[in-house]
């Protein structure tokens, strides 16, 4: 069965933005699907479609099976969806949040409390639960938002990058939790990530989003495999020396493919190890020594390379947020 499945799902901003470009998306029940991108690809506005929140300029959508336009508030009551921007009341605490939370969805008393306290363990915030939510840091209640998401048990759950911001530790629990809802409970879910580590570690299948349109989809293991078996990447002085060198590195014999980003080029061939000493000898004719090598296996940023000839700025996790102080004024 197909949890969400789209085709020519659009949306333009005016004539001059074209922030979905037409894309189609078939996502099984039971996966994990990674929606890869930098930000501005359109990842945001697509999941606001699907979740009934923005409405398509053209192309059909179907949630669990629902039509996104012909019946949002059931499409609605079959997802979560935890967003980037958080909308929380401000005065009430964490815990009282999401056991109302639980109760608007139908949930006895006692479940919505004991479901609670477990997607507050989940989030790392036992220790805030009992204090208003205006006293929380950001990134507490962007792991708020995430368990009100996961309250009502959805089938679907949409998670518009849910770890952006948070500290190591965190990303890891909830990394684990998503893995837990999906391999027991069968939660399909949409996750949205600026993170490589994220979509290669949490996601059956990879869409990576490149200007609105979907540039590269399958399996992390197959888009690896469709790069070729190794990758040399050089770093150079400048862009001119990077330039000569790709164009020497074209002739060498057994490359499959050579890309330049800025000051950096990349080589795919497929025995990178025994082609090193060759390399190295090459460029130096050229008149453009490397500065850096580096062999290794192809990731998904090779692949996210190759699809949209830039790197994805996934700048390693930020800065862990300092737990605020209680404010109970
Ligand atoms: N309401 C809007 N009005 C005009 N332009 C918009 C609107 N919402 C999004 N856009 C534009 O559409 C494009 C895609 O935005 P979107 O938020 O979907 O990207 P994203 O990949 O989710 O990025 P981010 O990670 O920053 O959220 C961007 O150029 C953005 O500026």
């Amino acid at each position: 069965m197909l949890a969400i499945e789209a085709t020519g799902l659009t949306k333009h901003f005016g004539p001059e933005i074209r922030a979905v470009d037409g894309i189609d998306l078939r996502v099984e029940a039971g996966q994990i699907f990674g929606f890869l991108g930098q930000n501005g690809s359109g990842k945001t506005t697509t999941v606001r479609m699907l979740t009934t929140l923005l409405r398509p300029t053209a192309g059909t959508a179907r949630v669990a099976g629902v039509d996104v336009l012909a019946n949002p508030a059931e499409v609605r009551r079959r997802v979560g969806v935890a967003l980037q921007e958080v909308g929380l009341d401000e005065l009430q605490t964490g815990r009282e949040l999401l056991t109302l939370q639980g109760r608007l969805f139908g949930l006895p008393a006692k479940e919505a409390r004991e479901v609670a306290a477990r997607l507050l363990e989940v989030v790392t915030l036992t220790e805030a639960a009992d204090r208003p939510i205006r006293g929380y840091s950001g990134g507490m209640k962007r792991r708020l938002d995430l368990a009100c998401a996961l309250v009502h048990g959805p089938e679907i759950v949409f998670l518009d990058e849910p770890t952006t911001g948070l500290d190591p530790v965190t990303r890891d629990a909830v990394w684990q939790y998503v893995l837990e809802l999906n391999r027991e409970r069968g939660v399909t879910f949409f996750l949205t990530t600026q993170y490589l580590e994220e979509a290669d570690r949490l996601a059956d299948t990879v869409a990576i989003m490149d200007r609105g349109r979907i540039v590269a989809e399958g399996s992390p293991a197959e888009l690896k495999a469709t790069i070729g078996t190794d990758v040399v990447t050089l770093t150079f002085g400048s862009e001119a020396d990077a330039g000569r060198a790709a164009a020497a590195l074209n002739l060498f014999e057994g490359v499959q493919r050579v890309l330049t980003a800025g000051s950096e080029v990349a080589v795919y061939l497929p025995n990178g190890a025994a082609a090193v000493a060759a390399i190295v000898r090459l460029l130096d004719e050229a008149g453009a020594p490397a500065r850096t090598l580096v062999l290794k296996q192809p990731t998904l940023d090779d692949v996210f390379l190759r699809a949209t000839g830039h790197h994805l700025d996934d700048g390693s996790p930020r800065a862990a947020e300092a737990a605020a102080p209680g404010g109970t004024r």
